[in-house]
């Protein structure tokens, strides 16, 4: 071995090169039929159909499906047939739940340079559905959550079945959600509601999401004797409490949380009428002018665009830096910690800084959740 080799380690690198890859596993592009409103089959119109298909990881997404989902947009653009994009996940449990936790702690973690790579890609995924030459929707499956939750806010339209949930996971697992939540929340929902959602990664449920104006329609999914019945785990029959404060979409809690857990038990899932309800929004789409429709598209998207494109660059050398301390502590926790304590010790941590212990050394590991403590 000669001298450089030996200072080398011997990193399989990723490779972050935008360069097509037939058949990537992870992402399905599908062109499906566009119809009526009736229903009725259009000759020679589709909807293009994106799909995260991850499912064993909630659709969380790799650097090579980064990759995929950005050429997928760019064809769909560019399908002269194609009327409206739906970007989905396989399954009923999630969209997406952002970056692969484990490609994270696995390969990103200590890597800032092969993270500042990546979140090139990651930015160029937000902006290429900010860009797509079509209306895009986001058809909701299940939760959506940190980066899934960034790139599902991205589209135009969103389209929910009810049991889905809607939040960050940045700050509690050694990320800032600047991959789009912070850009795109103080205009959707305003600046006092953005602040909870982004810092406490505390969920919100679908009928919330609705009643607070972050997604266009809410379907039922849950079938209990054959009739679709609204998410249990959720007050759907009240507008506010006791006290005036808002009671419509929050979680129940105690005996009324028991009663829900016994109806979700006893119900299935099934997403038909979410599918009834994205071709229902896509065949009203197909029933305009389809570059006048494009321009109103472009215009409303301005607002988002412009924090987006404000802070992208600070965002990604931020997010890569930040791989060396809190990212690369939080996501190891996610990933190797006990399945019931997948975070680090926050306590520990704030005070190991306050009394002036350095990221370099111990603190990593001393952070870290205790298997089988
Ligand atoms: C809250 C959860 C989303 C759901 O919790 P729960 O319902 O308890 O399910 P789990 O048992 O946790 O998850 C089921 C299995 O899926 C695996 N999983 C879930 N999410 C991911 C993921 N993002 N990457 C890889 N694998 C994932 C999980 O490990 C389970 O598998 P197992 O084999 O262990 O059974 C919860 O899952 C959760 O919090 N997930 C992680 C969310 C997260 O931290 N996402 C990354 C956020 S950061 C991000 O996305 C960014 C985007 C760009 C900018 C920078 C950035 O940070």
């Amino acid at each position: 071995m000669n001298a450089p080799d030996r200072l080398m380690p011997q990193i399989d690198f990723k490779d972050h090169d935008l360069a097509p890859q037939p058949g990537t596993p992870g992402v399905r592009y599908e062109k499906r039929p566009a119809k009526l409103p009736d229903g009725t089959v259009v000759p020679g119109l589709y909807n293009a159909w994106i799909t995260l298909d991850n499912p064993t990881q909630y659709n969380s997404y790799t650097t090579d499906m980064v990759k995929a989902v950005i050429l997928a947009f760019r064809a769909a653009s560019n399908a002269r047939d194609v009327n409206c994009i739906v970007f989905t996940g396989t399954g009923d449990k999630a969209f997406c739940t952002g970056g692969n936790t484990k490609e994270y702690a696995e390969y990103y973690a200590g890597q800032p340079q092969e993270y500042r790579q990546y979140m090139r890609l990651f930015n160029d995924m937000v902006s290429a559905i900010l860009a797509a030459d079509k209306p895009v929707i986001c058809r909701v499956n299940g939760m959506r959550i940190g980066g899934g939750q960034e790139i599902g806010m991205a589209c135009d339209f969103t389209v929910a079945q009810d049991l889905a949930r809607f939040g960050q996971a940045g700050p509690k697992h050694g990320s800032a959600p600047i991959g789009g939540a912070t850009d795109f929340l103080p205009v959707i929902i305003g600046a006092e509601r953005a602040m909870a959602a982004c810092v406490l990664c505390e969920p919100f449920s679908a009928h919330k999401a609705y009643q607070i104006g972050m997604i266009t329609e809410v379907v039922p999914a849950l079938k209990v004797d054959g009739q679709f019945v609204a998410n249990p785990m959720v007050e759907t029959q009240r507008y506010v409490d006791e006290f005036g404060r808002n009671a419509f979409g929050e979680f129940k809690t105690g005996e009324a949380a028991k009663e829900g857990k016994a109806v979700l038990a006893k119900g299935t899932v099934d997403l038909s009428k979410l599918d009834e309800a994205v071709e229902a929004l896509c065949a009203r789409i197909l029933l305009t002018f389809p570059e006048c429709t494009l321009k109103t598209i472009e215009e409303l998207r301005k607002p988002k665009l412009d924090a987006w494109n404000r802070n992208k660059e600070n965002s990604r050398a931020w997010l890569a830096l930040n791989m060396m301390t809190e990212a690369r502590s939080g996501f190891t926790a996610f990933n190797e910690g006990p399945k019931d304590d997948r975070e680090v010790d926050f306590i520990a941590l704030r005070q190991k800084l306050a009394a002036g212990q350095s990221w370099i050394g111990a603190l990593h590991d001393e952070i870290q959740p205790k298997k089988g403590a």
